[in-house]
């Protein structure tokens, strides 16, 4: 072989190999980019493109009240020139809410005062959202909203109490609510005069004509007409993201190469429950894309709240536990790549640690 080939050859191979060197880091990065939430004001604020000028009008309904109800206002809404979906609340995906500018809901009460069964996902959505420190109070800031609710006087404390819940649960979460929650008794004899007096008074709550908000904010046009456009973004959490190998094999799991994400109901990998929770493998969801983007607003306040533990104390809990612990490395200072790589830790199982720097925090 003559020098020149053999070089032309080593010249080649070195291409090759910067080539799928460059493939590989550019693909690693684009992933990393996609599993990446928005960390600065600017991009949180083009994310509020998506929110919605179409309202949604919601209904829970077992034996069909509720939703000829619903059907109603619908109705009524339309002929006032505000546009709506009208969509079955088992159909809705509640970790769309924070995109919705105007959500109306009508909803019956079950026995104990739970919702019906076909509800139970959205109503274990909001109250699990709302008692979930990560998930915070400002998600639905930008969304208002009204209920109604339909139940029986004669079932005692808990008269329309999913209504009064939804109405709770939602204020919780940062929501605004333009109309006092509605409530109708099926066994009253008023009911449809009740609805139709909450009904009338909402109309006049979107037009302006009531209640201390000019029309309602950011909803419809200056005439507090619904104006359209609005194309429901559809922000898939499929990926053909394929997870990464993760030693779980070991008793401490450092999980730093853990890759995944909290899926929503739209997700092939998470499975609705039939009480309405999610689980993933027989296990109970950790995280949602929801809490996840929480989860980085409160990233730093989180660590405060971290313990510092020696390597013995670790084992030891390990051990007492007697399970996985998890624990995850921190090493490229702070940046999203590491938030990131702590949502995954969320998803894997219960925060255990966190090493930050060489310094391994007690997470719980
Ligand atoms: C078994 C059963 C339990 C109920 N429990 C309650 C209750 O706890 N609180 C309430 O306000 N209404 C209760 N109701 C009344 C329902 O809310 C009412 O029948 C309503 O019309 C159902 O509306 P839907 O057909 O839209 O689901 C109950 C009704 C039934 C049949």
């Amino acid at each position: 072989m003559s020098l020149s080939s053999s070089h032309v050859r080593i010249t080649l191979l070195a291409i090759l190999s910067a080539t799928t060197f460059y493939c590989f880091w550019k693909s690693r990065r684009l992933r990393r980019q996609k599993f990446s939430l928005p960390t600065n004001p600017k991009s949180n604020s083009s994310s509020c493109s998506c929110s919605s000028s179409k309202g949604k009008l919601l209904f829970v309904s077992q034996t069909g009240t509720s939703k000829t109800l619903a059907r109603r206002l619908f109705d009524l809404l339309k002929s006032n020139n505000f546009k709506f979906d009208f969509v079955n609340a088992k159909d809705y995906e509640p970790e769309d809410l924070h995109k919705e500018s105007l959500v109306l809901i009508v909803a019956s009460t079950w026995e104990d005062g739970k919702p019906p069964p076909n509800a139970g996902f959205f109503a274990n959505w909001l109250s699990e959202s709302a008692d979930d420190f990560r998930v915070g109070s400002l998600l639905l800031s930008k969304c208002k909203f009204a209920v109604f609710g339909v139940g029986s006087k004669s079932y005692g404390d808990t008269y329309n109490a999913v209504a009064k819940d939804f109405s709770t649960r939602l204020r919780a979460l940062g929501a605004h609510e333009v109309l006092s929650v509605g409530e109708g008794d099926v066994d009253g004899g008023d009911l449809d005069d009740v609805f139709d007096g909450w009904s009338m008074k909402l109309i006049k709550v979107l037009r302006g004509e009531l209640g201390k908000c000019n029309g309602v904010n950011g909803f419809g046009d200056e005439n507090g007409r619904m104006i359209d456009g609005y194309d429901e973004e559809d922000y898939d959490d499929d990926d053909d993201d394929e997870e990464e190998e993760n030693g779980t094999n070991s008793d401490i799991v450092d999980l730093e190469d853990i890759g995944g994400k909290g899926p929503s109901r739209k997700s092939v990998n998470g499975v609705v429950a039939n009480n309405g929770e999610r689980e993933k493998n027989g296990e109970k969801e950790m995280v949602t894309p929801i809490i996840r983007a929480n989860l980085e607003k409160q990233f730093p306040e989180r660590i405060k709240m971290l313990n510092p533990v020696t390597q013995d104390s670790l084992k030891a809990l390990q051990e007492k536990q007697q399970r996985t612990v998890y624990r995850l490395t921190l090493v490229k200072g702070w940046n999203t790549e590491d938030v990131d790589a702590y949502y995954n830790l969320f998803n894997v199982g219960k925060p255990d640690f966190i090493e930050i720097k060489g310094v391994t925090y007690c997470g719980s």
